[in-house]
C-alpha cells in the first residue's frame, strides 16, 4: 500500500479517491479478462463454478485484508459479488462452446 498522505482539503481527499477508483476499475477489468479465459479450460458446469477455488480465493483475500488493515468482511463481500458476476459470464461462454 502507498503511504497515506495527510490531505489539506476535501478536493485533495476526493482527488485521491478518484485516482484509486480509476485503478480499481482497471484492475477489475483485467481480472475479468482472465476469468473469461478460464471457460476454455473447464470440462463441466461444476468446474466452471469451482466452489473449492472460490473458498480458497476468499480465504486468501481475507488474509490479505488483515495484513493491509482492510475490513475482511467488506473484502469478502466485494470478492463474492465480483466472483458471482464473473462466473455467470464464464458459464455463458462455457455453454456457447
Ligand atoms: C476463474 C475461475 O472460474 C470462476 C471464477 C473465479 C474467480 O473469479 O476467482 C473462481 C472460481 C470460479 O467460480 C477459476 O476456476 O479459477
Amino acid at each position: 500500500m502507498e503511504p497515506i498522505h495527510a490531505c489539506e482539503s476535501l478536493d485533495e481527499v476526493r482527488a485521491n479517491i478518484d485516482r484509486i477508483d480509476a485503478q480499481l476499475v482497471d484492475l477489475i477489468a483485467e481480472r475479468g479478462a482472465y476469468v473469461t479465459q478460464a471457460a476454455q479450460f473447464k470440462k463441466s458446469a461444476d468446474g466452471v463454478k469451482a466452489p473449492a477455488r472460490v473458498n480458497a480465493v476468499i480465504a486468501k483475500v481475507r488474509g490479505l485484508a488483515e495484513t493491509s488493515h482492510a475490513d475482511p468482511d467488506l473484502v469478502e463481500a466485494v470478492w463474492r459479488t465480483m466472483i458471482e458476476h464473473f462466473t455467470k459470464a464464464e458459464m455463458k461462454d462455457f455453454k456457447r462452446r
